[in-house]
């Protein structure tokens, strides 16, 4: 096998359940992270000071447009490395998405490959649980010594906001508002009614917590029944129709996550056991039509059915070697979606999460996937030879990023795809044309019914207009009318669309 063939060597994993007040802060949580993953590997962690190549997660709290109301450092990668002692010559920082983690392995794997890295750590961390506690209770960041004032970090990944101002301005920038469109899209596609398809919603997810339960690192280890999912109670809210909250990715946690990525000489060198490696054999990164609207419908994902069908060829696998599955999950949809596409059926013996997902296991903001390829490395080396496939999901199923691996050599050079070759083929396709202000009679194509803690809030409807045209508007917020749209299937019925007193927004008015 040629030496340069990129392979994981360690995994390592943290969730903090500790006070708030004392919490870590971001740069601490990377670095239990890195060392464990240094320890996974049989590697001292002063070992880790010897990194050529960092990548590390863009926080959540980075995200365009997003305040810094919790003080870290404005370069993460270089803060991390000091506090390793390393000075990695690559050094980067990725841009917003669930997809980061898989994508930054595709990349430092593809750099190995081509002999311009050869030690990597790949890390991320999620610390909003703490964070929005101590600013609750205005508890102070006395004892977080993470914000230094640096020159900004090289960034990797596509830089552009989930949302047009235009769709932001109706409420599809939150994840909470935007997947109940593409879930509802999906029931009245399939024709179900609306009780049967909330009893599909909590079928597929309880198994998820279950999986849960039995790991250490999840948020919420509790098995809950399909029932239980899907039965809105004071503990289980409706959020964004048709999901209560208990099928949503939960925001709040301390968690972080981290692999280390050498050359196959390289964890040679470092003395690395023959039985921790494990091979990234297949990998694809593509983007769906970028923003919502834009979309061919809300229903489908071609981003994912391409790179699902790239990784797979690249690996010289079918989906029947695959063994170990774990489907990005932060809402139910996100996981039919991705499994449609790929071929797999939701009720798949073999599951379709290794960590239980993000409504139970965590890493909500971007570093999700870190755990689902930290815990797939597990999984794999105690089933020696077996391949495990992970998808992960950014923005709104925008960006996506899968990964095969195995403790299997492969048989091949490690040969990643460029990135460009699958996106010419998703950019060419035929999508509706959008219109910002619409007028008339119109069609609802999807929507939600958006709930606050006090009940009800509004409705967001996407719509065609007469001529076919695509547009996004929010409902009048009278209880009548949102009640209405939650009780009988609105998709297919038609209303009136205009623009707002005020001017700024779309309003439909169903019939
Ligand atoms: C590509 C992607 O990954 S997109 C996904 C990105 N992630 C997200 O968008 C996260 C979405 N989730 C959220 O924003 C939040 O979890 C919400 C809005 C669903 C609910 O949060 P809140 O409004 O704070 O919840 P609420 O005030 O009703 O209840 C708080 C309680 O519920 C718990 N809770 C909050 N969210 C969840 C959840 N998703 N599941 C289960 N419990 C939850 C809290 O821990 C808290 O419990 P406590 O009372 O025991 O302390």
């Amino acid at each position: 096998m040629d030496d340069r063939t990129p392979v994981l060597i360690g995994a390592g994993q943290f969730t903090y359940r500790g006070e708030p007040g004392v919490s870590p802060s971001p740069t601490e949580l990377l670095k239990i992270a890195a060392e464990n993953a240094a320890k996974n590997a049989g590697l001292a962690v002063e070992k880790l000071s010897e990194i050529d190549g960092l990548a590390v997660v863009g926080f959540t709290v980075d995200a365009p447009g997003g305040a810094r109301v919790v003080p870290h450092s404005t370069n993460p990668p270089v803060t991390l490395a000091k506090r390793i002692g390393a000075e990695p010559a690559y050094a980067v920082y990725s841009h917003m998405g669930g997809n980061s983690p898989q994508q930054l392995v595709n990349i430092v794997a593809e750099r190995i490959a081509k002999g311009e890295t050869e030690f990597a750590l790949v890390v991320g961390c999620e610390f909003l649980g703490s964070a929005t506690k101590r600013l609750k209770a205005g508890l102070g960041f006395d004892n977080w010594d993470d914000a230094e004032d640096l020159p900004e970090p090289e960034r990797v990944g596509d830089p552009r906001p989930g949302v047009t101002p235009y769709e932001a301005k109706h409420g599809l920038g939150r994840p909470i508002n935007c997947y109940p469109l593409f879930e509802n899209a999906l029931r009245a596609r399939d024709g179900r009614s609306i009780p049967d398809h909330q009893k599909r919603l909590g079928k597929l997810f309880a198994p998820f917590t279950r999986v849960a339960a039995k790991n250490p690192i999840a948020w919420f280890p509790i098995e809950r029944s399909a029932e239980e999912l899907v039965t809105v109670d004071d503990r289980n809210r409706m959020i964004g129709f048709p999901y209560p909250k208990y099928l949503n990715a939960i925001m709040e946690v301390d968690q972080s996550a981290g692999v280390l990525v050498t050359s196959l000489k390289k964890a040679r060198e470092l003395g690395v056991a023959d039985d921790k490696l494990v091979y990234l054999h297949g990998c694809a990164d593509a983007s769906d039509l970028w923003y919502p609207l834009d979309r061919q419908d809300f229903h489908s994902s071609p981003a994912m059915r391409l790179t699902g069908q790239r990784a797979l060829e690249m690996a010289g696998v079918g989906l029947g070697d695959i063994a170990h599955i774990d489907l990005y999950s932060c809402f139910p949809v996100a996981v039919e979606i991705g499994a449609e596409e790929l071929g797999l059926s939701l009720d798949d013996p073999r599951g379709l999460t290794v960590t239980g997902g993000l409504p139970y296991m965590g890493g909500p903001g971007n570093n999700y996937a870190m755990h689902s390829i930290a815990e797939m490395t597990q999984r794999l080396r105690a089933d020696h030879g077996a391949y495990g496939l992970i998808t992960a999901n950014g923005w709104f199923l925008t960006k996506q990023s899968t990964g095969i691996y195995s403790t299997r050599p492969p048989a091949k050079p490690f040969d990643r795809q460029d990135p460009k070759v699958l996106q010419a083929q998703i950019d060419a396709l035929p999508h509706p044309p959008v219109i910002e202000e619409p007028s008339g009679s119109a069609t609802i194509e999807t929507y939600t019914v958006v709930h606050g803690r006090e009940g009800y809030m509004m409705g967001i409807v996407v719509g065609r207009d007469s001529e076919g045209r695509r547009f996004v508007a929010n409902t009048p917020s009278d209880e009548a009318t949102l009640a209405d749209l939650e009780a009988r299937e609105a998709i297919g019925r038609t209303g009136t669309v205009s623009r707002s007193d005020d001017g700024a927004r779309n309003i439909f008015v169903p019939d």
